[in-house]
């Protein structure tokens, strides 16, 4: 089965991942280097200014409690007076590193009257530092007033700076003053102003280092980069569906646009076939109407002529439907070559044509219709038993701008009759907008 990777599952997962580990950052237990417990490291010794331990000046009061009592009862060039825990073991220059740590706990009981009881750090730096002169590792010390410790004390570790005394006594270059323990050779709690006949008293009842066994901003960056990663992995797939599906639906206006180009090639086919005589290839009846319709719209006027293949019927039944047929193309095509490209021409039916000229006024269609006459006449079709004679009668009127076709086709198809009537292959003009009967023309 596939697991469920939908984007709200995975939301969940991803703000469920980010408070489990937020709430395991904070139940972390923190990382703690008690340097009071036994084992620790080399130390704690007493320190005292002359060089000389457990001595007159400084002693253990008790020494499992870490108690010691200091007192000079004169002026002594060098007076000094506490304890160091050293971190060094085997190898002096090889210390620990304490910028793990960012806190220390410190809990201490001072009786005298000092200024202030000192806590210090010392870094061997081996660019520097030399193991014949222990002063030589860079010292980091905090000046503690004895009101500030009489409660538990928590220092950050980067309160210990490097004192002005050591800097000067060294004269190293800047980058080497910098406060840093990395390679911590001890740590030490003493009282560094001290005057003769004063007694001094230091118990030292903790000494803990603390630090985070992650680091919290670590942490925090990396959970911030993991939503920006996520982020973007989301935009980006997002950004690629877009493109995907962006890509399907052009293809499928592409194909839609193509299927609509078709379709109006079909259409067009479709109206043409519509409106075309399939036997004579010019417009048919409904061709035609359409045609006369935008005339009579346009409202330009135009002359109507009416032709119709004299005995057609004869022609048809001595020379075969078929030569009946080719007869019907001959006329069309001899009319459809006579005519301007703004004329209309179509059959109105069976063996009668239909020509629209536009504006034309109605004496020059009717000579028009008298070429046709002529040109329909001499045309050569020839049958089985020779020349078929070919004639034909035209009727002309005119609809004059704005008047009505259907009346103008009325007064044509009159004419037309009366072309039959007087005998055939001749050409009739209306004139009933003029007088009522139809002149004959030539
Ligand atoms: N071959 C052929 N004949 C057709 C077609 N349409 C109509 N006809 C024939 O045309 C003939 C028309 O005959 P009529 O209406 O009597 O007219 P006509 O014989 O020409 O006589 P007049 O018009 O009075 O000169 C009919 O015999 C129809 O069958 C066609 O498409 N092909």
């Amino acid at each position: 089965m596939k697991p469920n990777l939908s984007y709200p599952s995975l939301l969940t997962a991803g703000i469920a991942l980010t408070l489990a580990t937020l709430a395991g950052l904070e139940l972390l237990p923190a990382r703690t280097l008690d340097l009071k417990a036994p084992g620790v490291a080399n130390g704690p010794y007493l320190v005292t200014a002359d060089g000389k331990q457990d001595g007159h000046n400084v002693r253990w009061l008790d020494e499992k409690r870490l108690h010691l009592r200091c007192h000079y009862p004169e002026a002594k060039p060098f007076m000094g007076c506490g304890l160091t825990f050293v971190l060094t073991h085997q190898d002096p220059t090889r210390g620990m590193d304490l910028s793990r740590y960012d806190k220390l706990n410190l809990e201490l009981v001072y009786k005298g009257n000092a200024p202030s009881v000192r806590l210090a750090a010392r870094n061997f730096d081996p660019r520097f530092a030399k193991v014949e002169d222990a002063n030589s590792a860079r010292f980091h010390s905090v000046n503690l007033r004895p009101r500030d410790i009489t409660k538990p004390v928590a220092l950050e570790l980067s309160e210990l700076t490097v004192p002005e005394w050591w800097i000067h006594q060294y004269n190293l270059d800047r980058a080497y003053n910098r406060p840093s323990l990395e390679n911590a050779s001890a740590v030490s709690i003493d009282i560094p102003y001290l005057e003769a006949g004063q007694t001094h008293e230091l118990e030292v009842r903790r000494l803990t280092l603390e630090g985070q066994w992650i680091s919290h901003d670590r942490v925090y960056l990396g959970i911030l980069c993991s939503w920006l990663l996520g982020a973007s992995l989301v935009v980006l797939r997002g950004w690629g569906q877009l493109r995907v599906s962006h890509r399907r639906q052009q293809r499928e206006i592409d194909a839609l646009t193509l299927r609509t180009r078709q379709l109006r090639i079909e259409q067009e086919q479709l109206r043409r076939l519509a409106t075309i005589d399939e036997l004579t290839g010019v417009l048919n009846r409904r061709g035609l109407e359409q045609a006369l319709d935008d005339l009579e719209e346009q409202a330009h006027g135009m002359t109507l002529v009416l032709v119709d293949i004299d005995h057609f019927k004869r022609i048809n039944d001595r020379f075969g439907h078929d030569r009946g047929d080719e007869v019907l193309r001959r006329v069309a095509a001899v009319v459809a070559g006579n005519l301007r490209a703004s004329d209309i021409f179509g059959r109105w039916g069976g063996e009668e044509f239909l020509i629209a000229c536009r504006g034309t006024r109605i004496r020059d269609a009717a000579r028009l219709a008298e070429k046709l006459r002529e040109r329909i006449e001499r045309s050569e079709i020839t049958g089985p038993v020779g020349r078929i004679e070919l004639t034909a009668s035209f009727g002309v009127a005119l609809a004059p701008p704005g008047g009505s076709t259907a009346d103008a086709l009325k007064r044509a198809d009159a004419a037309l009759y009366a072309a039959k009537d007087a005998g055939r292959n001749r050409v009739e003009m209306d004139t009933s907008l003029q007088s009522d009967s139809p002149t004959t023309v030539g």
